[in-house]
């Protein structure tokens, strides 16, 4: 087996309410470096640790996380639309592996999957198809979650699976690092709203894009008084980096959901995808090496916007 890591921050924004011309082009660089180095791995596995951002997921039956034999992105925002290369009887190996192991997960034969999986799998690999990909959605939007120890162990034992391949294994994280955009809470919603929340799957396409105008017009005043949203926290991503620089995977058992929120914003917790990506590279092959490629807190992306690599030392 070998491994590589990716983590990236994700955002539908982008494209739609774009920062300033340097930014952009900074980013687009790091991307296309990232890219590259995916390109020259060729990986023959990708395992994608994503968000899902009532999508694919709802209230009616939400697990904390769910691994998918196959897999559909509906499209949201700019993203491609279409079925993903999903690895199916790699994916079946797996989640047998990981109940084998003591962690419960959720089985879909057929999951619809959003920016937050698509958007970084076409930013590594140019499409939804390049790779044989396993996507484990990590529930990061929709309390209760488990806690961040249940999500190291998660990424623990997919790491001893991949550690069984005779394969190149790319392991990504997508999402983070601090921000909040405007995604409902079931708790107080309206009863229009706490329905969508339940059971909103497969919306119209004026609804797709009346959501899409509520996310374009936070944007535009993100970080501002006039927004009621948690602002961006540049320290807090900046010590969670640095955290994943030092191999210091345990300190996230102190994490408190509550406090990550009020202090860094709701979905801040998309992070959990970057903590089962680099506890997989740990317990794929011991110690690791990282590498911060970039963090910039964008707000007009709604995004603390960072993206790391790591491979075993
Ligand atoms: O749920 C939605 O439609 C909005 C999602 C969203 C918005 C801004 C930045 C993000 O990273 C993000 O995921
Ligand atoms: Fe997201």
């Amino acid at each position: 087996m070998t491994i590589k890591l990716k983590c990236l921050s994700h955002t539908p924004l982008r494209g739609l309410n774009d920062p300033a011309p340097e930014v952009i082009a900074e980013v687009d660089a790091v991307l296309a470096r990232s890219r590259a180095d995916v390109e020259a791995f060729d990986p023959e596995l990708i395992v994608i640790f994503a968000p899902d951002h009532y999508n694919g997921l709802f209230y009616d039956l939400m697990p904390p996380f769910v691994i998918a034999t196959a897999a559909e992105s509906v499209g949201d925002y700019m993203t491609l639309p279409g079925p993903l290369s999903v690895a199916r009887d790699l994916a079946l190996d797996l989640a047998r592996f990981i109940l084998d192991r003591d962690v419960d997960i959720a089985l879909s034969h057929r999951l619809q999957v959003d920016h937050g999986c698509t958007q970084t799998l076409e930013e590594l690999t140019g499409s939804l198809t390049r790779y044989p990909v396993i996507p484990i959605i990590i529930n990061s939007a929709a309390p209760p979650f488990a806690p961040y120890r249940r999500i190291r162990q998660l990424g623990e034992v997919v790491g001893r699976f991949i550690a069984t391949l005779d394969k190149r294994v790319l392991v990504v994280g997508t999402g983070g690092l601090s921000h909040e955009p405007p995604v409902p809470l079931l708790e107080g919603a309206s009863d229009a709203i706490g329905e969508f929340l339940i059971c909103g799957r497969n919306p119209t396409p004026e609804a797709r894009a009346a959501r899409q105008e509520r996310t374009i017009a936070a944007g535009k005043i993100y970080g501002t008084a006039l927004s009621a949203q948690t602002p961006l926290n540049a320290e807090w991503d900046r010590a969670f980096i640095d955290l994943l620089l030092d191999g210091r995977l345990d300190a996230v058992d102190d994490f408190s959901i509550e406090e990550i929120s009020k202090e860094a914003g709701r979905s801040t917790h998309e992070v959990r995808t970057w903590v089962a990506a680099f506890a997989a590279l740990a317990a794929a092959q011991g110690g690791y090496r990282a590498r911060r490629d970039y963090y910039r807190p964008i707000n007009e992306w709604i995004a603390g916007y960072g993206v790391m690599s790591a491979e075993p030392r």
